[in-house]
């Protein structure tokens, strides 16, 4: 099976105020396999943001190996890392972050129209697609606002999927929905693991959804316990 992702001894440190640098990360040893569907979970503070920031090539570590699909991401400048973040990763939060203004069609559109050169109908295509994947094709002409919280974290998860990417990453993707939209949101992540293959790593404080992820990391500290 392939590699989508393997961190080896990643440290990170950060300057704060002058002369004073604090590590956060303190070699973070993770591997995964292409259709693993990890849960990463540990205490506020611990550096799971930090890791996920770094693993999502939004930053880069202080030292340590970080390779995703097999490519070396220290020797790859800051272009290169751009392109390969945004054709290999999809990105989940807590919040949603959908374009008030846009419909739930046009938010789908985004990762393709960052990634320019793809005629409008197969945009549009392909996010209609995916809206119906996620159970929303009624919903495609609708401002992203006006839906519930669950129905605007499927959008979000029908535009991290644009891409077709091979790992995405989602940060307390059930965070901000009950119980009910929780475990539906949950749920559909499943079934796009096992239908698409896609791997998925997920941040969460819930003990009863990373029970259902294939495996469990944790991260202490900046430590994986
Ligand atoms: N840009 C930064 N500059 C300085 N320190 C930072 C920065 N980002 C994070 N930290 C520190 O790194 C540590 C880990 O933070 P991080 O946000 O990664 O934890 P977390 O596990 O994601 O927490 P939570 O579950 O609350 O989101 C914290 O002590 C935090 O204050």
């Amino acid at each position: 099976m392939a590699e989508v992702l393997k961190l080896e001894q990643i440290r990170k440190s950060y300057n704060v105020g002058t002369a004073v640098e604090t590590e956060v990360l303190h070699g973070i040893d993770l591997a995964m396999q292409s259709g693993d569907f990890l849960a990463l979970m540990g205490p506020s503070g611990s550096g799971k943001s930090t890791l996920l920031n770094i693993i999502g090539l939004l930053d880069r570590p202080t030292s340590g190996l970080l390779a995703i699909d097999g490519v070396d991401t220290a020797t790859l400048g800051d272009a290169a890392l751009t392109q390969l973040r945004g054709q290999t990763i999809g990105f989940i939060f807590q919040y949603h972050y959908l374009i008030s203004a846009f419909t739930a069609c046009e938010n789908v559109m985004m990762p393709m129209l960052v990634d320019k050169g793809h005629p409008d109908a197969e945009m549009r295509a392909r996010a209609e697609q995916l809206l119906d994947r996620v159970g929303l094709s009624r919903w495609r002409d609708n401002n992203a606002t006006n839906m519930s919280g669950g129905q605007q974290q499927r959008v979000a998860i029908a535009r991290a999927l644009a891409m077709d990417p091979d790992l995405v990453l989602a940060d307390e993707p059930t965070g901000n929905l009950d119980t009910k939209s929780a475990d539906a949101v949950f749920e559909l992540m499943r079934q796009i693991n096992r239908e698409r293959g896609t791997t998925f790593l997920i941040v969460t404080h819930n003990d009863d959804l990373a029970k259902r992820c294939d495996r469990i990391v944790t991260v202490v500290d900046g430590r994986v316990a």
